[in-house]
């Protein structure tokens, strides 16, 4: 399969795209991508894609998460770290309470694009161009830092790979084994009562652990564990310089991550993000909003995933938690009877966002839980697969989400907001988060 180059997929359209003022700086900085290695091996990713295929089948549950947007700042060893350990307590709690072997993909390595409802933002009467993430320009309000710069391209590359390459060290190196679950969380299992439960869970878990050596039995699963990048696949600069031909299979894949997804905002059949998408071997997903009709669904599916390749296409619902019960039922059954296999992961986040009087963008931890309820029950109902979660969270004990088991306010927001795009969850929201989905999943 043939890729269209980078201007006739400009010129095909696509939404959500930076302005670049000078077209030499651009073409300078997309060459210099093209030559960078990949940030992923292809086999990588089909290695996922044949997992995503259990996740359609059912017998298995997607884990995806991490920020709203990374920032260029937020690469440290700190925060990576952070990150992957709420991700893999998330994933021992739902593999464990739930007895489902769990697909952990991170937002991360990568998501540093934002699609914005808004080109411009105004501030005391000046108004710049909105923030559009690091990889188009910078947080802070000055036209300087707002200019879309090519050469944010390269330094997202750059801060992705050196993400990516602590987390393969992490994953494979001994910070991932189960026998550390306990010194993933030490520090905050004494003062939160989802610490004190996610420690007996560990209790539980060593116990069997030592059962299994003692009859020999001690499987490389336990040391090691399968971890992958994901993110919003938005600039078409930086996903076309990164998707090159696999010598292995002659296939296009775009290696800049092993899981990428179209948005809410540039799902258009006859645009260019869908077009490059339809074009590439990588699993990938597709958001779906409350706008998204089954006929529309469908559509997607045929242009994305024409042979029908098992685990290729996963549609992400994201409708908010006032209408998943409403709309859902009838966009699986429309999709189930055309013969469609997907997977079906719920976005509680985007359709649950609003605006606090103190003006703080946040959502609330019952309305998230509520959406992941509303797509349990409805599976439930219909006899189909929930297959798994998109959650934007963070490992650290940020303030951004309202609710939870410590029950923050509008006004906690104040005390720790420190997220550029979307309110994620923290630690804590996020494994109360996990140990109720796994109660629905094991379906109690
Ligand atoms: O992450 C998703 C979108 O980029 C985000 O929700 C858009 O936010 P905005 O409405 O503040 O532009
Ligand atoms: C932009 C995002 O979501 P959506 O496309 O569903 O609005 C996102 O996942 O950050
Ligand atoms: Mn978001």
């Amino acid at each position: 399969m043939s890729i269209p180059s980078l201007d006739d997929l400009h010129a095909i359209g696509a939404a959500q795209q930076p302005t670049y003022a000078d077209q030499v700086e651009r073409d300078r900085a997309v060459d210099t991508l093209r030559k960078m290695p990949p940030l992923v091996f292809a086999g990588e990713c089909d290695a996922l894609r044949d997992k995503m295929a259990a996740v359609a089948r059912g017998e298995a549950f997607l884990l995806q998460g991490g920020d709203c947007a990374e920032t260029l700042e937020g690469v440290t060893a700190e925060n990576t770290r952070n990150k992957l350990r709420v991700l893999l307590s998330m994933a021992v709690v739902l593999t464990y309470a739930a007895s489902v072997p769990v697909v952990k993909v991170g937002r991360l390595a990568g998501q540093f694009a934002k699609p914005r409802s808004s080109d411009t933002e105004t501030r005391e009467g000046v108004t710049l161009p909105a923030y559009r993430g690091d990889a188009v320009n910078g947080f802070d309000f000055t036209p300087e830092a707002r200019r879309h710069d090519p050469q944010r391209l390269l330094d997202v590359y750059h801060a992705s790979s050196a993400t990516l390459n602590l987390i393969r060290a992490f994953t494979t190196g001994g910070y991932a084994d189960l026998r550390q679950m306990h010194v993933w969380n030490t520090d905050f299992v004494r003062n939160s009562p989802v610490g004190e439960r996610y420690e007996r869970m560990g209790a539980e878990i060593d116990r069997a652990l030592a059962f299994m050596e003692a009859i020999g039995a001690d499987p490389a699963e336990l040391h090691t564990v399968d971890f992958y990048s994901s993110h919003e696949a938005l600039i078409l600069e930086y996903e076309h310089a990164l998707t090159r031909i696999d010598s292995r299979t002659q296939l296009p894949y775009d290696v800049s991550g092993h899981f990428l997804w179209i948005g809410e905002r540039t799902r258009q059949l006859d645009g260019a993000h869908v077009e490059l998408l339809s074009r590439i071997a990588n699993p990938i997903g597709v958001k779906l909003g409350p706008t998204s009709t089954p006929d529309d669904a469908i559509a997607l599916y045929e242009k994305l995933n024409p042979e029908r390749i098992p685990g290729k296409v996963t549609f992400v619902t994201r409708f908010g938690a006032d209408k998943i019960r409403d709309l859902l039922p009838h966009l699986i059954e429309k999709v189930s009877a055309a013969g469609v296999e997907v997977a079906w992961v719920t976005d509680p986040m985007h359709g649950n966002t609003f605006a606090t009087e103190n003006g703080y963008k946040t959502r609330d931890f019952d309305a998230v839980i509520d959406e992941v309820r509303g797509f349990f029950e409805v599976h439930r109902a219909l006899g189909t697969w929930p297959g798994g979660l998109h959650v934007e969270l963070t490992g650290d004990d940020v303030t951004e989400c309202v609710g939870g088991g410590s029950r923050l306010s509008a006004a906690d927001l104040a005390h720790r907001y420190e997220t550029l795009c979307d309110p994620r969850l923290n630690r804590a929201q996020s494994l109360e988060l996990a140990f109720l989905v796994a109660e629905m999943l094991s379906g109690r």
